[in-house]
């Protein structure tokens, strides 16, 4: 059987290549060029990718993709930077830069009909319910389920991760054992476009020009001076350059009329939210509300949380204690235990 593995360069994607291939598997490799202009960490990565293909004595195939890159992740930031909400891309990227079309590059080039990632999560088929469910993965610290919440049944039945058992200290061991070149590379920062761009601010500038505007409290009130709602996320206590008694946080962005809201950390704190354009992953979408545990952010914890179900696939999360820092336009996955229940889009707070 052959699987076409997703080869960024990366310790991680090396080593799914390695394992699948000693397991006997034919293992095809295909790198996504995904980023136009500079690149240099595509071109590295491209290099890197192909110097594995050639120790494994595999195929190697490069996309070009920057077209649906530069649509789906750079326009979609840049309009949502500059609308007052902070675009989660990874997830984005995942499904339909990354899996939908390796999938189906897979299908139609390659007589293929599974893709392999160095992602860290696991996919278990369920025979009672006839559900690919996703799972996080076995090394808590790397695990990146919550970025893949919004493949779809169809993505998961296709994907495979050889990572998702290991820890990472495992994957370099046996990426060092099989001689790999990449074995020592040093870890990807979690966003690729800061990698690139040194900073969001500096990728943000290069698309949106300064616009000054009013620093305001709740009330108003004129505070100071911003160079840009996209400079600011909801929760931000950093660079807002006001001295008060008490630190003052980001706590609105109202980009139509220009302003950066600020306030106390209470006011940064919620007690509930709206989700949209949400997918049910391991379960069904339900018609009663259901508990489980959210995050709100990658990095964040998996906190208590009632789910109701709304029409056209929005719920709304209702934290068992309210949550500081909901930032419109981050992912909000769902989870029972180690399992991804669901998740969507944060809406703007009303
Ligand atoms: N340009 C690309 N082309 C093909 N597959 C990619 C590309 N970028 C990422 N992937 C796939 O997605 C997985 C997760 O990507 P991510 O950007 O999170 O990198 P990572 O966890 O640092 O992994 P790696 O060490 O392989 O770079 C990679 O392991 C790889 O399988």
């Amino acid at each position: 059987m052959n699987i076409v593995v997703g080869l960024s360069g990366g310790v991680d994607s090396s080593t799914a290549a390695a394992i699948l291939h000693n397991q006997g598997y034919e293992v095809i490799g295909l790198t996504l060029w995904l980023m136009k202009g500079k690149g240099q960490c595509c071109s590295e990565g491209m290099i890197d990718a192909a110097y594995i293909c050639e120790q494994l004595g595999i195929p190697h195939h490069i996309v070009d993709i920057r077209e649906v890159f530069q649509t789906n992740i750079v326009d979609y930031l840049v309009a949502g930077y500059s609308a007052g909400i902070t675009p989660l891309p990874c997830s984005q990227c995942n499904k339909t830069v990354k899996f939908g079309p390796m999938l189906q590059y897979a299908k139609r080039n390659l007589a293929s009909d599974k893709i392999a990632t160095g992602h860290y999560a696991r996919i278990h088929y369920d025979d009672t319910t006839g559900r690919y469910q996703l799972l996080r993965a076995v090394d808590r610290n790397k695990d990146q389920s919550y970025f893949l919440y919004d493949l779809s049944q169809d993505l998961l039945a296709g994907s495979v991760f050889p990572l998702g058992e290991l820890e990472k200290s495992d994957t370099r061991r046996i990426a060092a054992e099989y001689g790999l070149k990449t074995a020592d590379k040093p870890e990807s920062q979690d966003l690729c476009l800061v990698e690139s761009n040194g900073s969001m601010r500096a990728f943000l500038d290069k698309y949106l020009a300064p616009k000054q505007g009013e620093i305001v409290d709740a009330s108003g009130k004129v505070l100071g001076q911003h160079d840009g709602v996209h400079h600011y996320t909801i929760g931000q206590r950093k660079g807002i350059g006001i001295a008060a008694p008490e630190p003052l946080y980001v706590i609105g962005l109202d980009a139509v009329n220009n302003k950066v809201i600020v306030g106390d950390r209470t006011k940064a704190t919620q007690p509930e939210c709206t989700v949209g354009r949400v997918n049910w992953v391991s379960i069904a979408e339900p018609s009663t509300p259901i508990k489980a545990e959210a995050q709100i952010r990658y990095r964040s914890p998996a906190v208590p949380v009632t789910i109701i179900p709304l029409e056209n696939s929005r719920v709304r999360l209702v934290f068992d204690e309210p949550q500081f820092s909901i930032t419109p336009g981050q992912a909000a996955v769902w989870y029972d235990g180690e399992k991804v229940l669901g998740g969507g889009i944060i809406e703007p707070l009303s």
